[in-house]
């Protein structure tokens, strides 16, 4: 049984982090709450990716956090993170899943109601519904889905979802309340001027939400 909680998960973008090493931010993060990591690079070298892989998983270890590695087998194979995160526009889950191994962690990207119903026929462990609402994080995106798009792709869907997409403390419980089993989010917390604190208050909104108690 793969062992992952998918309640508040970091995905992380070392520009967002107001010039603090990327370790800080996530241990801080993860102090605060946060039960998944994934560590997303979009402009750096193989080398550069492999290296900070490795010292995330070192600074995960003590807590028990999964590092996901987004994008790049390579890098998850060879740091041995517990996961992978790919898109509709990434390595092919059977690929990923015959390298990778059928214990790791694999998430795929759903950007709408096909993707989800041809997911199903996938060997992934859970979905990222993308985006739920537009985001200056990431522009390249689909059309944000909204909350209605959480709410069919979740109905459809045999795989625990996160929302991801300008989620922050004003609409976490918007995402859970519409079906998904957590949130992903990056500059909520990479940018929070304290990442413990802002991580906390999520944990705290994810929870109460997941036993329908108002705040
Ligand atoms: C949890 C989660 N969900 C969705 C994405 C987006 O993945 P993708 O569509 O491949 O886009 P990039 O992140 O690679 O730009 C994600 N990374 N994580
Ligand atoms: C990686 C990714 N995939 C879809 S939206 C997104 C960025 C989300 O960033 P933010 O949480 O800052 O809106
Ligand atoms: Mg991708």
């Amino acid at each position: 049984m793969k062992d992952f909680d998918l309640s508040l998960y970091l995905v992380t973008d070392r520009s967002l982090s107001l010039n603090r090493p990327l370790e800080y931010v996530v241990e801080e993060a993860v102090k605060g709450g946060v039960t998944m990591v994934q560590l997303r690079e979009k402009d750096c070298s193989s080398k550069e990716f492999y290296e900070l892989a490795v010292r995330l998983k070192i600074c995960l270890k003590p807590y028990k956090i999964p590092l996901i590695i987004n994008d790049r087998l390579d890098i998850a194979l060879a740091c041995d993170a517990e996961g992978l995160h790919i898109g509709q526009e990434d390595i092919p889950c059977a690929i990923a899943r015959k390298l990778f191994g059928k214990h790791k962690i694999i998430g795929l990207s759903v950007e709408n109601v096909q993707d989800a119903i041809d997911a199903n026929k996938l060997d992934v462990d859970y979905i990222g519904i993308s985006p739920v609402f537009n985001t200056s994080t990431k522009t390249d995106t689909a059309q944000a889905l909204g909350l209605d798009g959480i709410r069919k792709i979740t109905q459809i869907s045999m795989f625990p979802s996160v929302g991801i997409g300008g989620i922050n403390t004003g609409n976490a419980r918007e995402i859970i309340q519409a079906g998904a089993d957590g949130i992903s989010v990056v500059s909520a917390i990479m940018s929070a001027k304290e990442p413990l604190q802002a991580a906390s208050q999520l944990s705290e909104i994810i929870t109460l939400s997941k036993k329908n108690i108002d705040i």
